[in-house]
């Protein structure tokens, strides 16, 4: 990508001249309908259903990026002195992390200034060539336990996440999972823009088309995010109706500022995506959240029984915090069935259900990370930040 160049080209048509936002304010509308209201959350006369809550009509239509246009050279000079890193969660996915390092690299060293400061891949205990990878392709990697060396080690992603926080000093952190397939680093701009040019949000998290298998480049090419369709809406439309227009609440590629990261709690496993979500609201409500189109993304698609394990970690994290009673005990494991030589026979899973603490409240980080560094691994200490 170069210096001039859009982060993303406007899927739907170019912007309309003289519009405040990158793109123009997002419309709620019916789209079976082809019924359109303007963010008024009106019910408009074709459309069925009930009417949408007019604060998420009001808040999709001025906080969603439907074509994100910022150039690298608008957001370096919009970024001033604050610094970017991009984090790439990675268990096992050696054969698609370097492509992505790779591709977001020039955005360290653009000619038009540096909108990326680091790039960071967080191992979760990989067992093949991630690391080795990441780094060939100039990723900073971190093993899980060369950050807070002396902190216990637990597995998943929310891990990762939570102990990337102190191996990077960004004032931004951009995440992005490391297993997307035919990635391009517009994803990054795009995700720094609203944190970038506006005053108000926290947290903004990408959507996508999401193929499911191989991409045809139809609508038939769709169908994926189905723990999003099934689980994860649904559930927010009964728990947090607010955010009914976050369209991938669960997404993996998503930016934030250090000050809301490293003060919140983090979910375990897969819980972390939509725990930070559901806390950055809690906390800023829906201003402080933003959304921006990425256009499509594919990745490697997990089976049902990894999406069941998937979708109890994400149920947690959500009752956790938004249900009507949060920490119910004994919601610790879920039962798959799988056959065995024609039995069929109960496959336990945990679902762990303790959160990390802020990153802010730890107290006595380690005097020397691995290799005799002073302090986290050498890096930012964001007990003190
Ligand atoms: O123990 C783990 C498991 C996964 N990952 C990495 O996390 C990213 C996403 O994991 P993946 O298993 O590919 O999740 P998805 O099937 O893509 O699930 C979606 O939904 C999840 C639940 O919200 C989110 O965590 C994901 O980011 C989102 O893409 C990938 O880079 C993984 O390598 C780890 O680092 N450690
Ligand atoms: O985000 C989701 O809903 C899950 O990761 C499943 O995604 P997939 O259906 O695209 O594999």
């Amino acid at each position: 990508m170069h210096c001039g160049e859009r982060s993303r080209p406007a899927p739907g048509g170019p912007p309309v001249p003289g519009e405040r936002r990158p793109g123009g304010p997002a419309r709620w509308g019916c789209v079976e309908h082809g019924c359109r209201t303007a963010g008024t959350g009106q019910r408009t006369p074709n459309a069925r259903g009930p009417p949408v809550r007019p604060e998420t009509a009001r808040w999709f239509a001025c906080r969603t990026w439907q074509q994100p246009t910022w150039s690298v050279a608008e957001l370096v000079s919009a970024k001033r002195a604050r610094s970017v890193s991009v984090v790439l969660p990675a268990l096992n996915e050696a054969a698609t992390v370097g492509g992505i390092v790779t591709a977001i690299r020039p955005l360290t060293t653009s000619a038009c200034g540096r909108l990326v400061d680091e790039i960071v891949v967080m191992d979760s205990g990989s067992t093949d060539r991630t690391c080795a990878a990441a780094a060939e392709a100039g990723a900073r990697v971190f093993r899980r336990d060369d950050v807070l060396p002396t902190v216990d080690v637990r597995p998943g992603k929310g891990e990762v996440l939570w102990r990337s926080l102190a191996a990077t000093t960004g004032d931004v952190v951009v995440f992005i999972d490391a297993d997307l397939i035919g990635f391009e680093a517009d994803f990054v701009p795009a995700l720094l823009g609203p944190l970038l040019t506006e005053a108000d949000p926290m947290l903004v998290k990408g959507f996508y088309r999401r193929p499911l298998g191989p991409d045809t480049g139809t609508a038939d090419g769709d169908g994926g995010g189905r723990v999003t369709e099934i689980l994860v809406r649904p559930l927010l439309a009964q728990l947090r109706p607010e955010l009914g227009g976050v369209i991938q609440p669960i997404g993996g590629e998503y930016a934030a500022r250090r000050e809301f990261l490293a003060s919140a709690s983090f979910a375990p496993g897969y819980g972390v995506d939509i725990g930070l979500l559901l806390d950055a609201h809690e906390r800023y409500g829906l201003p402080g959240l933003a959304q921006v189109n990425l256009g499509a993304r594919r990745h490697r698609n997990r089976d049902l029984p990894e999406l069941g394990v998937m979708s109890g970690h994400v149920l947690s994290a959500v009752l956790d915090r938004a249900g009507p009673e949060p920490g119910t005990d004994g919601a610790d494991s879920l039962t798959q069935f799988v056959q065995v030589g024609g039995e069929w026979l109960p496959r336990e899973h945990r679902v762990p259900r303790a959160d990390r603490p802020p990153m802010r409240a730890l107290r006595n980080p380690s005097p020397a990370g691995r290799g005799g560094e002073p302090g986290w691994a050498g890096q930012h200490d964001p007990a003190t930040s």
